[in-house]
């Protein structure tokens, strides 16, 4: 058998396989991608779980839910509805995507969630645009516990294929058409275009290009966890390659309790390594300052 059911059942079996969890969740908003891969773990691994998070957020939304915790139901799922609280600052959708991660946090075992081919290239893209590091151009892992992503190599196109042929009815998100989002407008406009031009699955090659990249960042992080030296003394780090230097720096600051530290912030402190002129301190989140005294640096509390 071809086509989108056998492609997707062979997915989450192969994913199922590979990491053989103890215990299996699914998340599942009501829409194909999660609902495809609620059909395949119903039929893999009877009286798994599946949690439908209710935002709260729209009127009916507990109706969505509801209706998905139904169709989990007859997959052979045992569905539950976590209704949350959305809170918190960033505006509604941050506030409700960290809600929703919150509730979905496992007390063992993993959650699968149904990132597709489509959502990793528009991850990436985000990323390019926002020129914040290699790590947000690496995309999502497949597998990053709790979390599974058996579907991260296959296209949004064929959950809905995959749904349409097993007649699940599938709820469509009415931010998914809402151009004020940059992620749609990136899903209906550039991914289409660059397909265009470029031709040959650009998604696909999006993807590829994020999972060597990731290979890359790894490897240079193992390194710069194995490093040696002394991550304060300047003499030490200095002749280091950059991309490693900054990797250490990162991991010291990490270390002393600095939080949320962007790439802007990684490469001020570098400078006091690198292109020192007898400058003063970096400021950091979190309240912190980084300073160069004596051959090393130190960081503190700012005063
Ligand atoms: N309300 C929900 N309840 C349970 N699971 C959900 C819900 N919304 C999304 N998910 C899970 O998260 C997956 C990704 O959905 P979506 O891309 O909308 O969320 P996201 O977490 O904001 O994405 P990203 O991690 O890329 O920011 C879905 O396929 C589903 O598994």
């Amino acid at each position: 058998m071809n086509g989108p059911v056998a492609e997707i059942r062979t997915a989450v079996r192969r994913f199922l396989d590979e990491v053989r969890p103890d215990a299996v969740t699914v998340a599942v908003s009501g829409g194909a991608d999660s609902l495809a891969l609620a059909a395949c773990v119903g039929r893999f691994v009877p009286g798994a779980s599946a949690v439908i998070v209710d935002h709260q957020l729209q009127l009916g939304s507990g109706d969505v839910a509801l209706r998905a915790a139904r169709q989990c139901a007859e997959f052979g799922l045992v569905a539950r509805v976590e209704a949350v609280e959305v809170s918190g600052p960033g505006g509604p959708e941050a506030a409700a995507r960290k809600a929703r991660y919150a509730a979905l946090r496992p007390a063992s075992g993993v959650v699968l969630l149904g990132h597709t081919l489509d959502d990793q290239a528009e991850t990436v893209l985000l990323g390019l645009g926002r020129g914040s590091g290699p790590r947000s151009i690496a995309g999502m892992r497949a597998f990053d516990p709790p979390w599974g992503r058996p579907l991260l190599g296959v296209s949004r196109a064929a959950t809905r294929a995959f749904c349409a042929e097993q007649g699940i009815e599938v709820w469509e998100d009415p931010h998914n058409s809402d151009p004020s989002f940059t992620r749609v407008r990136l899903r209906s406009e550039v991914l289409p275009l660059l397909e265009d031009v470029l031709q040959g699955g650009v998604a696909s090659s999006l993807a590829r290009t994020a999972a060597q990249l990731r290979e890359d960042c790894d490897a240079l992080d193992s390194l710069a966890a194995a490093f040696g030296g002394d991550c304060c003394a300047v003499d030490d780090i200095a002749e280091l390659p950059v991309a490693l230097r900054r990797r250490v720096l990162r991991s010291w600051l990490i270390d002393e309790g600095v939080p949320e530290l962007s790439d802007s912030h990684l490469r001020r402190v570098d400078a006091l390594v690198s292109e020192w002129r007898g400058q003063g301190g970096v400021w950091l989140p979190g309240g912190f300052v980084v300073r160069r005294a004596h051959g090393r640096l130190v960081v503190e509390p700012q005063s």
